[in-house]
């Protein structure tokens, strides 16, 4: 039973990245793929096949790129270049909210992986794989979490060198905050010590200590903005009976014949059931996030199995968290008025706050990214969605939300530029989702106007989120109507 991870792998891993960190030139290979059109007949094409592509699922289909919230964080380097900011603007402001770093599984996770145990109780080739997890732990943040959250720390710390130069960690001016979870608290922790180690003032490796301020889950309408909404514990929550039967379709129409080929291979009597491939494919998910190991659990799925699965899971949080459900839509509206006054309250003087650093979930990151109208597809995700607009969708957990996903809004003053507002004279807001500079739709370019942003969130800033989330009688039918794009007026 693992009592806690081989702290010296991660070590490793890092003087590794370290050591590895200059420019190394990939060779690409050409693929020749051929295949039957039914216009043109038998098709050849040639696909450059580029290893810095770690998601090209024709040539390098790497499953460890499709775990969905239960992957790694993509960037695992200590250096990142400088920022470079638009002509004739200044960083002013600097705004993160972060998921947790990597944890151990939920106790939910912990009693799926036993009964997995007992699934495969008498298949050799399970032997060596008996859950290493306990119910201690679940939930807490590992020391991969740390490390990551560390990095993502001493990241910003490069990229934000001139903005943070001139910043002296008080906490009036430099706001912690967390969710109430210690793995987001501890992660927060990780953060401030990436950023500040070399800057403080306690002992030779001059340590800054912070203060992380953290609300009740049930009150805390910014980060576990979902936990302090009746409306949709009640409805999105406890009876979404839109996602439980999109699942269950999907589960039998896709999943049914995973379960039944390992069945079979493996002669496990009695078969399992689609739902235990979601069980393997998180038992994966933690041994490749927890031990580096990817030939265990991981070696009974092939690769179409992993993108079933990860759209099975996609469409969950869909549903969940993001456009499945019109309210889904609306529920960071507290997270961003709040966001709104800290910029427009430093900007005209009436506050010294120069960076807020917000530490929580996977699911404060979907409906925050929700809100904003990104990676929205122009058609629902259900178990009959066409498989090239499966493949072809924007809403992808594993690339939105791995652990320790963060999402960065850099505010700029930018004294003489052409559209100046009349009241904020021009300021800019970009943008960067796990730390790449993303458009906000109905922005044309990363750097968007502050008015444009606001008008994008329209009447969110200054919502009622206690009367939008009250649950009546009235409301709870409403929203239990299938969410089919046309806007329901909750
Ligand atoms: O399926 P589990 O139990 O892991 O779900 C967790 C959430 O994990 P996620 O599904 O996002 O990977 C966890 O989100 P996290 O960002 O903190 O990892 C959430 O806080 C926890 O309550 C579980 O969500 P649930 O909806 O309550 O099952």
């Amino acid at each position: 039973m693992f009592e806690q991870e081989n702290p010296s792998m991660l070590h490793d891993n890092l003087s590794h990245d370290v050591v590895n960190d200059k420019i190394i030139y990939f060779e690409f290979t050409l693929k020749v793929c051929y295949g039957y059109n039914p216009s043109l007949g038998v098709t050849l094409a040639l696909h450059v096949c580029n290893p810095q592509y770690l998601d090209d699922a024709l040539c390098n289909f790497d499953f460890t790129r499709h775990l969905s919230t239960k992957g790694l964080y993509p960037i695992t380097s200590n250096t990142t270049p400088p920022l470079e900011s638009p002509e004739s603007c200044v960083l002013v402001q600097l705004h993160l909210v972060s998921r947790h770093g990597a944890r151990y599984p939920t106790s939910s996770d912990v009693k799926k992986f036993d009964i997995l145990d007992s699934l495969f109780s008498s298949i050799p080739l399970a032997q060596d794989w008996p859950n290493p997890f306990n119910y201690s732990k679940a939930g807490l943040l590992t020391n991969r979490g740390e490390h990551e959250l560390y990095l993502l720390g001493k990241r910003a710390r490069q990229r934000y060198y001139e903005f943070w130069h001139n910043i002296t960690y008080d906490s009036n001016v430099v706001v912690f905050q967390s969710s109430a979870v210690s793995r987001t608290g501890q992660s927060g922790n990780a953060y401030a010590f990436g950023l500040f180690s070399g800057y403080g003032s306690l002992s030779d490796l001059k340590l800054q200590p912070v203060y992380i301020s953290s609300i009740p889950r049930n009150q805390d309408t910014e980060l576990s903005m979902h936990h302090a909404c009746p409306l949709w514990l009640a409805t999105v929550n406890d009876s979404n009976f839109t996602r439980k039967w999109q699942e269950e379709k999907y589960l039998d129409a896709f999943i049914s014949t995973i379960s039944r080929r390992i069945s079979d291979r493996l002669k496990i009597e009695p078969p399992l059931d689609p739902i235990h491939i979601n069980y393997i494919y998180r038992a994966c998910s933690f041994a490749v996030s927890f031990s580096d190991k990817n030939d265990t659990w991981c070696s009974l799925l092939e690769k179409d199995d992993f993108l079933q699965i990860e759209y099975l899971l996609d469409m969950g949080y869909y549903y969940s968290f993001s456009y499945g459900y019109q309210l889904n839509t609306k529920l960071a509206c507290r997270f961003f008025t709040s966001f709104v006054e800290s910029v427009e309250s430093y900007l005209t003087g009436r506050s010294e706050v120069r960076s807020t650093l917000k530490f929580a979930h996977a699911e404060t990151i979907m409906f925050l990214t929700t809100m904003l109208g990104l990676y929205e597809d122009n058609y629902p995700l259900t178990a009959d969605t066409l498989p090239q607009q499966i493949a072809s969708r924007k809403f992808r957990t594993s690339r939105l939300t791995p652990f320790s996903a963060n999402v960065y809004f850099e505010i700029y003053n930018c004294s003489t530029r052409y559209d100046a507002d009349p009241v904020f004279g021009t300021i800019l807001i970009q943008l960067l989702v796990n730390e790449q500079p993303t458009v906000i739709p109905k922005c044309v370019y990363t750097y968007c106007p502050w008015k444009t942003f606001k008008q994008l969130l329209g009447d969110a800033i200054n919502c009622d989120f206690d009367d939008m989330c009250k649950l009546t009688h009235s409301k709870f039918s409403l929203s239990m109507q299938y969410y089919d794009f046309v806007n329901i007026n909750i």
